[in-house]
């Protein structure tokens, strides 16, 4: 059997050694020709995998090891009997870190209090439900928008309308749709943009063309009170520098790159694999995972409970040195950003997620213990 995959794949070679040759591209690269004798293809976000990748080829089966699914052609994959699998949730926990992280260094800017602003979260699924569960356990008031899931379940959701009428801070995590009943692209337009309460904070995480970038980047021009942080770019690997400029927190669409993340997508897709094969999974990822390099925190129990929010989050991952890291890759050629967009993700340093670190409180106290266990932490004798 003959797969190809995108290097970038993590621990291509523990899970899918046993079913064949596998044969590594450049995600970016992948061509008719590459896939043309593949019978399995492992790709990430970058490639775009449609009829004219795919007609002609010997490809069954497309496993993408991440979560978004809006560079597969999933329509021509159904009239093909391609099959193919995404990996739900994989890196959502790398993302609300990410998140976390940047409200930290938002409300540092700003000298605002976390716990008196309203949050909207847009798009309340893998990524968005988790962050939701996070920044209510903390106590924080936050309005949910998810039309799809309220015309299915009903319950607790408001409009785009409202979100943007009633929230400091607007984190947006739907997948990128250009057609359908709810489409998300330019989702944020320049009329939605414009409405924006003074001194709104805006996240996004999802992708880029969810914001209409160009309107983004002349509204933040003219409104000096918005504060935006984008991890996603619409165009990418290609940056609209002077919106980078403009933003607080500018990244290489890392958000999700937590290590368990990456792995996490690498395991699922082995599993569906397996599942489609009918071979019984040999490999478990728990042996693969390496410790984490901060394996437990002491906190004191007089400690302040907002610095000690702020020390458990950047302690295992601060948005600010990736943003550090682009900015330093900004100032050549389009063709050196690009190169040097690609290359940060890459060359990805190992991050960890906050979920299941170790925390001794030593002593008695209700609040520190609350944060802790909101965080996603483990409470440790
Ligand atoms: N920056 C990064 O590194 C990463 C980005 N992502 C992006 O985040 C997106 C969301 O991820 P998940 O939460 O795992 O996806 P998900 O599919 O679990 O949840 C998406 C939610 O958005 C909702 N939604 C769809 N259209 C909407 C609309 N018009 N308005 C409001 N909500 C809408 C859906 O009903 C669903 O509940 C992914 O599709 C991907 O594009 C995901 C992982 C990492
Ligand atoms: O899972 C997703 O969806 C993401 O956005 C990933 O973090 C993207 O990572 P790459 O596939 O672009 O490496």
């Amino acid at each position: 059997m003959l797969i190809v995959a995108d290097e970038n794949i993590p621990l291509l070679e523990e899970f899918f050694a046993d079913f064949g040759e596998i044969r590594r591209f450049p995600g970016r690269q992948i061509s008719r020709a590459d896939v043309l004798d593949a019978d399995i293809l492992l790709v990430r976000s970058v490639t775009k995998v449609d009829r004219d990748l795919l007609e002609g080829s010997a490809v069954r089966f497309v496993g993408t090891c991440t979560i978004g699914t809006d560079h597969l052609a999933l329509e021509y994959f159904q009239r093909a009997g391609i099959q193919w699998s995404s990996a739900p949730g994989c890196n959502a926990r790398g993302v609300v870190d990410y998140v976390l992280g940047s409200l930290l260094t938002l409300a540092e800017i700003e000298g605002a209090d976390l716990t008196q602003r309203t949050y909207g979260v847009v798009g309340v699924g893998e990524v968005g439900g988790r962050l939701v569960q996070v920044l209510r356990s903390l106590g924080f008031n936050v309005l949910l928008c998810d039309p799809p899931r309220q015309a299915d379940e009903g319950g607790d959701y408001v409009s785009l309308e409202q979100i943007i009428e009633q929230c400091d801070v607007i984190s947006l995590h739907t997948p990128l749709d250009k057609t359908g009943s709810d489409p998300t692209w330019h989702l944020l337009d320049r009329e939605r943009l414009n409405q924006l309460k003074p001194g709104t904070w805006l996240i996004n995480a999802s992708r880029g063309a969810v914001v209409d970038n160009a309107a983004l980047r002349e509204v933040l021009t003219r409104r000096e009170d918005l504060q935006a942080v984008l991890d996603v770019w619409e165009g990418e690997p290609q940056v609209d520098v002077e919106l980078a400029d403009l933003c607080v927190l500018a990244t290489p669409h890392i958000a999700g790159y937590s290590l368990d993340g990456k792995q996490r997508g690498t395991a699922q897709i082995y599993q569906a694999l397996c599942d489609y094969l009918g071979h019984l999974p040999q490999v478990k990822l728990a042996d693969l995972l390496p410790a984490p390099w901060l394996a437990k925190v002491e906190l004191s129990a007089d400690s302040d409970p907002a610095w000690a929010m702020a020390m458990l989050c950047r302690g295992v991952y601060d948005p600010r040195r990736d943003d550090a890291d682009f900015r330093r890759s900004l100032t050549g050629s389009v063709e050196e950003q690009k190169l040097a967009f690609d290359g940060l993700r890459k060359n990805y340093p190992i991050r960890r997620e906050i979920e299941g670190l170790a925390v001794h409180v030593d002593g008695e106290s209700v609040a520190l213990n609350q944060l802790v266990k909101a965080l996603g932490g483990v409470l440790v004798p």
